[in-house]
């Protein structure tokens, strides 16, 4: 039994690390009474902890009525935490293997025709559906950290899976104050982690070649595009680079450059020395801040980001 998107209460959240954790939070934020868990001993400790520290920015950004972190039940086993859930989100270690077989375990243990959505960075629904008794109602739904305030998932379905749950998840995300991509087919790596990866490859080449150190590639992005980025996406900021010739006159100024040997699109060996170099140049970045000043720092400017451009006001959540 689907319940219609509008009319969820009760979601499950399996595998509750930085992500799962995340997607506790923002449904808790939206009003849900949320369901939750995750096999580490400590999982429950680390998950109320992640929640707390959410929590101030989700009161800044405003809490759907009735909202509540007390709304969250941690079970001990993941048939507890699915056995009355409306809509569950699988957000366990990106493994294929672990996937397959918590999905099919997730599929016999979820009431009939309820959807259960994966967190997959990247995995194609097709690869990962192939053990599950009823693959007709398992999507991905890939958020973005941390899900409490990136609004975006991308949603995407596989070869065994039903379009209307496809549509269903799209709908029930938009409900629960997400943006949505839908996709119609597979595609390698989704569209926005597509796109961060060829960055991130590039980077990585710059900072193996001794090119640029992670400091510099960091200020390159929040300095420079990544300012214009949040405001409008890579194409419109292109066709103003045309000036009052659009995109039209930036393609036919610039299109040449394209065949410029600036990209290294092959991927860079990840060996030691690149290893230590990206994490040491991150320390450095860190300054002294840790890991938790580092999320509230990025919080507080996510929020100002989103109240400035007037992207506060999403969803119903539930009612
Ligand atoms: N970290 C990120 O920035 C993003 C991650 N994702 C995706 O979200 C998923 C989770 O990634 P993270 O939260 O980063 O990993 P994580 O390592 O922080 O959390 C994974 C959690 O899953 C639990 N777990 C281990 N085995 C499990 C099982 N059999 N069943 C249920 N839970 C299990 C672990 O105890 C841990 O708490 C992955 O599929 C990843 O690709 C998606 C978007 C962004
Ligand atoms: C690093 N990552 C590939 C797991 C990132 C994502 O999947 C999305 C994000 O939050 O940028």
């Amino acid at each position: 039994m689907r319940t219609a998107p509008e009319n969820v209460r009760r979601v499950a959240c399996v595998g509750a690390g930085v992500i799962g954790g995340g997607w506790v939070a923002h449904f808790l934020a939206r009003g849900y009474d949320v369901t939750a868990w995750d096999p580490a001993p400590d999982a429950e400790r680390k998950l109320r902890r992640l929640v707390d520290a959410a929590w101030p920015a989700l009161i800044s950004l405003g809490l759907a009525e009735g909202a509540s972190a007390d709304r969250l039940t941690v079970t001990d086993t993941l048939e507890q935490a699915v056995a009355d859930a409306e809509f569950v989100q699988e957000s366990a270690p990106e493994k294929l293997d672990l996937k397959r077989d918590l999905l099919a375990r997730l599929d016999a243990a979820t009431p009939p025709g309820v959807v259960i959505a994966s967190s997959t960075s990247g995995y194609p629904m097709t690869d990962m559906q192939t053990s599950a008794a009823d693959p007709s109602r398992l999507v991905v739904g890939h958020p973005f950290n941390p899900p409490y305030l990136i609004p975006l998932v991308e949603v995407v379905g596989g070869e065994r899976t039903d379009a209307q749950a496809v549509a269903w998840a799209a709908r029930f995300y938009e409900v629960a104050g997400k943006s949505v991509i839908t996709m119609d087919k597979e595609v390698p790596g989704f569209i926005a982690n597509r796109l961060q990866e060829a960055l991130w490859r590039e980077a990585l080449h710059m900072v193996a070649s001794g090119e640029a150190t992670v400091r510099d590639i960091d200020l390159s992005i929040t300095e420079g595009p990544g300012l214009r980025w949040a405001v409008m996406g890579p194409m419109l900021t292109f066709a103003l680079a045309g000036g009052e010739g659009g995109m039209a006159h930036m393609l036919d100024h610039f299109g040449p450059s394209l065949k410029s040997p600036w990209t290294r699109l092959e991927a860079p060996e990840l060996d030691k020395e690149l290893y230590d170099a990206v994490v040491a140049g991150c320390d450095e970045a860190a300054d002294g801040r840790s890991i938790a000043d580092l999320v509230a720092e990025r919080d507080r400017g996510v929020i100002d980001v989103l109240r400035a451009t007037g992207r506060l006001d999403r969803g119903e959540g539930a009612r």
